[in-house]
């Protein structure tokens, strides 16, 4: 279990990690998110000692990082691929982990058998490409077969079957009752991998909950409307109080997900429906509105054109809407 409480770093005027408190628990993945900047990476250092907090704490199964013997054995982390020695073979990078830790030498033969580098363990790491430097910081990170392991944005610039590699070991792990904490600043690659989340922005905690809620909360449900006779539609969806607005190709949106509902009135006014489908907004959607007013940098746009695009709903056909370019209505 990892337990923050307050969790503070400052560098300088840069509040990077502003009063973290949360715990991550064994036995499932947890998901750690947030945009480029917002301070996952900064919080890892900090759980492993390698950053000190400005405030706050941060324990590794009631200790803090430093009073664990042999840490390897408790908690297992990758932080960078790049953080090998590239003059030593894959196989002596490990040995050398191993010993300073009083990890028996069988067990490197263990970790690169799992990670599947048996072969080149007596090759250099300078010339692996990027997934087997991941897979060699990964049997680092499992080497003191430790309860708790930590991946920092593990599937960056990782090819599919890498990706999927990496998420099956994660989800393994936890089942093995394991503490899996993940950092990525994608959320479609959480869902598939994350039971729980811890979203973050700007330092600050956004949300802590189970995937499944986070989808509930913060996904928008609608309904996508296509219809030959769209003023027709639109004044019955009204008349019903139901605010409909604009989708994407010609569509009609409603929130909320009562399709039937819709579907009966048509029913009844002899409406033709060519499309009534319950909609949910992508997870991806879910994250930018949440983490939208904290993005800090972005290509193209300055950050308050990120933060108000997401988050603004799609405009109303109300009272107010211009009935129909010929002026009909
Ligand atoms: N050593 C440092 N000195 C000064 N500022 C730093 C330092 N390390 C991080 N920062 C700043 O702290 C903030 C958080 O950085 P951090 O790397 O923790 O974010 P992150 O969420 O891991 O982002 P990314 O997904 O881009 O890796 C950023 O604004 C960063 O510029």
């Amino acid at each position: 279990m990892i337990e923050l409480r307050g969790l503070t770093k400052r560098y300088g005027e840069k509040l990077a990690v502003d009063g973290l408190s949360f715990t991550v628990r064994p036995g499932i993945v947890t998901g750690f998110l947030g945009p480029n900047g917002a301070g996952k990476s900064t919080t890892m250092r900090m759980i492993l000692g390698l950053d000190a907090p400005t405030r706050g704490d941060v324990r590794i199964d009631g200790k803090h990082y430093a009073q664990l013997q042999e840490p390897l054995n408790h908690i297992g982390a990758l932080l960078e691929a790049k953080g090998v020695h590239g003059g030593r073979t894959a196989r002596n990078h490990l040995l050398c982990l191993a010993q300073s830790n009083g990890i028996p030498e069988r067990r490197v033969g263990e970790v690169l058998e799992m990670v599947g580098l048996t072969a080149v363990a007596r090759k250099r790491p300078k010339g692996f490409s990027l997934g087997m430097g991941q897979r060699l910081g990964i049997a680092a990170a499992l080497l003191g077969d430790p309860d708790i392991l930590m991946f920092d944005e593990p599937v960056n610039g990782l090819d599919p079957e890498g990706i999927h590699w990496i998420r099956t070991l994660m989800q393994h792990l936890a089942r093995e009752g394991r503490t899996v904490f993940v950092s990525s600043h994608l959320m479609s690659e959480m869902a598939l991998t994350a039971e729980h989340l811890v979203v973050i922005g700007q330092g600050k905690l956004l949300a802590d909950t189970s995937m499944s809620r986070f989808i509930e909360e913060n996904s928008r449900t609608y309904v996508r409307i296509r219809t030959p006779e769209p003023e027709r539609m639109r004044d019955m969806l009204i008349a019903e109080g139901l605010r409909p607005s604009p989708g994407e190709d010609g569509a009609m949106e409603v929130e909320g997900d009562d399709a039937a509902r819709i579907g009966e009135l048509c029913a009844a006014e002899r409406l033709v429906l060519h499309e009534l489908s319950p909609q949910r907004a992508s997870l991806e959607e879910a994250f930018m509105r949440l983490t939208a007013e904290t993005v800090e940098y972005h290509a193209h746009t300055g950050p308050e054109a990120v933060a108000a695009e997401p988050a603004s709903p799609a405009p109303a056909w109300g009272a107010d809407w211009n009935r129909g370019k010929d002026g009909k209505g």
